[in-house]
């Protein structure tokens, strides 16, 4: 089903080489230090990989999510935390910008984006996770600018990230308009403040910490409307996020599928009961199991990057995807520890840090639990409103 050119399978190869050298041989200390790892970023800005999919016109490679998604995984099974920044520094808000953007606004972000900035995307709130569209950030429209206030929280790269896509409440001549997106670059636009980190379980090289907008102007050409207008601005920069779906999911298979392997090896190296462990049967059905896991996520991974319209991959598709991966991390990282016994249990090996740094794809990006809800929708071919009179009103 899925032949991948001689382009493809060439990227796949130079990337696994880069991933496999110096981006692993850091891992570890990315996760013991807790900090972002510039010198990776480096390697990815002259490998030309971030910002590949910008299109040439803007400077970048032009590639297709897919490549990216080759990209992620080989980088992932090294090094979540460089995987991710991959990700981010295609997809998401870059993708978003690249698609509905002006001019104006593609070339203020693309120069940054290939000069290494991994964008952030600011949806989520404390009061606003799962339920996105009640976000309270609100911009206020006053003559050509608008005023955004309002605090986020788990922002990837908070303090590190110059670009920001900011989702906030639209307000024009005192009127709720819709969801719309802002252009932020931190360091230029006044009125953003970084605030607390978090102490997160995984992927510590990545600051995950609140972003606070407090009366920051926004110059009105710098507002992201997606071109089914702000009525449909929401659903509108999803299509766009569903490409970051699949990237994430994607950071998920790539470091199960490198706990696996580590795992593979060790069984052929461990001794109990005077043989290798690979040879016990109970362990190959594991190990079985784990492949077909694998290889189910990444055909629906890819199958899910190749999707879709405008661009930007279907939404179901994507939804599935990210949820299959996302668990199959979960578990896959686990049964790599547990194949390692004790020795898996240590930090001086990585299947700890892969067991943590797999965890937050059931939750970021869009829960399971909500991921499942958006695919009932479709298989059940209704709406699924989870809001408490949700049904009611659909039935008025
Ligand atoms: C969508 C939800 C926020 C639920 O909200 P609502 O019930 O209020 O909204 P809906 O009526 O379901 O949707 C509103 C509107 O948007 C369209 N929509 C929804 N999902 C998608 C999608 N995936 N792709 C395209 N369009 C979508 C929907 O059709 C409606 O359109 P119309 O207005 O009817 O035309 C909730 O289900 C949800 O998704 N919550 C998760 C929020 C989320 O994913 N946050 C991610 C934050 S960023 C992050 O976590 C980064 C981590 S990473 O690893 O990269
Ligand atoms: C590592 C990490 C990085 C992140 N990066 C970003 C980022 O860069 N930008 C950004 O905007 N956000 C980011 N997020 C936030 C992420 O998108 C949210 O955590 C996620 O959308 C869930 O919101 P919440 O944490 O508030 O959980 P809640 O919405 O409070 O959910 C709590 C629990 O209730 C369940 N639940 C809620 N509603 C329903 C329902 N209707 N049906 C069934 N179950 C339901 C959820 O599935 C979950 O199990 C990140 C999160 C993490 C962990």
């Amino acid at each position: 089903m899925f032949d991948l050119t001689p382009e493809q399978q060439l990227i796949r190869n130079s990337v696994r080489e880069l991933a496999q050298g110096v981006i692993k041989s850091r891992a570890a200390e990315v996760d013991r230090s807790e900090e972002y790892p510039w010198e990776n970023v480096q390697l990815l800005v002259e490998a030309g990989l971030m910002g590949m999919c910008i299109p040439k016109k803007h400077g970048g490679a032009g590639a297709s999510y897919l490549d990216a998604v080759l990209v992620v995984e080989e980088m992932a099974k090294a090094c979540g935390v460089t995987g991710r920044i991959v990700v981010e520094g295609n997809m998401g808000a870059i993708g978003a910008i690249c698609a509905y953007g002006s001019k104006k606004q593609i070339d203020r972000v693309a120069p940054l984006v290939l000069a290494g900035d991994k964008p952030a995307i600011c949806i989520t709130e404390p009061g606003a996770g799962s339920a996105a569209t009640s976000m309270s950030t609100i911009a206020v429209k006053k003559k050509d600018k608008y005023i955004l206030n309002g605090v986020k929280h788990w922002i990837t790269g908070g303090g590190v990230s110059r670009v920001h896509l900011v989702f906030a409440q639209v307000v024009e001549n005192g009127e709720r308009q819709g969801i719309g997106a802002f252009i932020a670059v931190r360091g230029e636009d006044e009125g953003m403040r970084i605030g607390r980190r978090e102490p997160a379980m995984g992927l510590r090289g990545l600051p995950e910490t609140e972003v606070i907008f407090e009366n920051m102007e926004i110059s009105a050409d710098m507002a992201l409307v997606p071109p089914q207008g702000l009525r449909r601005g929401f659903g509108g920069l999803m299509d766009a996020y569903n490409a970051q779906r699949v990237g994430a999911g994607t950071v998920a298979l790539g470091v199960a599928a490198g706990a696996y392997d580590t795992a593979k090896e060790y069984m052929k190296t461990r001794e109990q009961f005077g043989r290798p462990i690979a040879e016990f049967q109970g362990l190959q059905w594991m190990i079985a199991d784990m492949d077909v896991a694998l290889e189910s996520a990444r055909l629906m991974l890819w199958r899910a990057a190749c999707s879709g319209k405008n661009g930007f991959p279907d939404p179901l598709l994507a939804a599935q995807a990210k949820l299959l991966a996302s668990e199959t991390a979960v578990k896959v990282t686990n049964d790599a520890l547990q194949l390692h016994g004790a020795a898996g249990y240590s930090r001086d090996l990585p299947l700890e840090r892969m067991v943590r740094d797999a965890r937050m794809f059931t939750i970021g990006g869009g829960t399971a639990q909500m991921l499942r809800n958006l695919i009932a929708g479709h298989a059940l071919d209704m709406k699924t409103p989870q809001t408490r009179d949700g049904y009611s009103r659909l039935a008025k």
